[in-house]
């Protein structure tokens, strides 16, 4: 451990314990409106930067120290698990992933192979290592994408507004859509497993695009493999795991049935508005990132609001409603967590 101080705060918020603060990180705290992340980018290729341990570690570290943030992210992404079953994928900065080999038939679906962590994905698991039992001293979130979002890109073949393709496959194909969720879901439950074994201290699983289902085809065609994948990991691991989406404010009772920890909520549904519709989880979320190019006293008055609302009992964890982007400045999120300790410090 970095100091002999280990702050667990963001993991009792995440079991619903009361913390002397409310915990705060950002998705994306690692990225490109960081200077120091830019010089490093500028060397490396964004899979070449998470595959290097040592690099990824880096740029793990670099938010916590420079934010003064509760946990850590593992620097990796959704596609990172789905290269090596045979996706053909690169990052394009400003794009996303994109994919050369997209996955059309039943065919390409039998072609995916299955996930051996400690093969496949060593340098993910050593970059854990490095960073849990030496560099920090707050804990770490390992992650993986969920099916359905993991599916949109490699059926679409990249980043995508209405899923048609995705959706039309799964309506007009439903067996193989099955097998491609349960194919996706052990690679899931594998990887997550094999980070925490490793050393991470809790999970996020990211369902960024599932609010493109409504909530029958929610229940239809996803939430069996989302509820196989929480229960498999929990019970295997026992630390807390997270469900976030984007715009899904219509599947969040869905998701309360799941069994997970946490709920993360995207700003379109307050903190208030998920308990009155009955959500008993601890929440994560949800101050706008647009709002991170506001005026300071703006960006102040809504932090208050949610906090406000947050603050009121336990199992509430700070964060965005999504992920910060290049145009955001590094001192904007330095002083919006210092404002979130400050202001409910008890
Ligand atoms: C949908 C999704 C992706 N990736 C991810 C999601 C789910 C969360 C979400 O909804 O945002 C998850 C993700 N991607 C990244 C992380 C690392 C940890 C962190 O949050 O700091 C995490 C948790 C790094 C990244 N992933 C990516 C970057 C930018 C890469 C670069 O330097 O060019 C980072 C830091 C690339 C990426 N990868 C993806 C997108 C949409 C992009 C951004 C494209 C862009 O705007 O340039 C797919």
């Amino acid at each position: 451990m970095a100091s002999s101080h280990f702050n667990d705060t963001f993991l009792k918020a995440c079991r619903g314990e009361s913390t002397p603060y409310v915990p705060v990180w950002y998705m994306r705290q690692a990225g490109r409106y960081q200077p120091e992340y830019r010089k490093i980018r500028e060397r490396y290729s964004f899979f070449e930067m998470s595959e290097i341990p040592e690099v990824c570690a880096e740029v793990t570290r670099l938010p916590v120290e420079q934010l003064g943030v509760d946990a850590a992210i593992l620097f990796a992404d959704i596609m990172t698990p789905l290269k090596p079953v045979g996706v053909e994928v690169e990052i394009r900065p400003g794009v996303g992933p994109v994919i050369s080999n997209p996955v059309r038939t039943p065919a390409d679906v039998e072609r995916l192979g299955r996930l051996e962590p400690e093969e496949h994905v060593p340098y993910v698991l050593e970059a854990i290592r490095l960073l849990t039992t030496e560099q920090l001293n707050v804990p770490l979130i390992g992650f993986a994408g969920a099916p359905f979002t993991l599916a949109s890109y490699i059926i679409e073949g990249g980043p995508s507004k209405n899923y048609h393709q995705t959706k039309g496959f799964m309506y007009a194909q439903p067996e193989s859509w099955q097998a491609l969720m349960d194919k996706l879901g052990d690679l899931t439950v594998a990887y997550l497993k094999a980070q925490v074994a490793a050393g991470a201290h809790a999970v996020q699983v990211f369902d960024s695009w599932v609010g493109a289902l409504n909530a029958d085809d929610y229940r239809t065609y996803v939430a069996p493999v989302m509820h196989r994948i929480f229960a498999e990991v929990k019970e295997a691991t026992g630390v807390p795991v997270i469900c976030f989406g984007i715009g899904a404010g219509h599947l969040l009772k869905e998701w309360n049935r799941l069994p997970v920890d946490v709920i993360g909520l995207d700003w379109r549904t307050s903190i208030r508005q998920a308990r009155e519709m009955g959500i008993d989880k601890s929440l994560q979320g949800n101050l706008d990132p647009s709002l991170l190019l506001a005026p300071w006293e703006m960006i102040e008055a809504k932090a208050k609001e949610i906090l406000d609302q947050g603050k009121v009992a336990p199992g509430y964890i700070f964060n965005l409603g999504h992920g910060t982007f290049p145009e955001v400045r590094v001192e904007t999120l330095q002083r919006l967590t210092r404002f979130v300790h400050e202001y409910t410090r008890n």
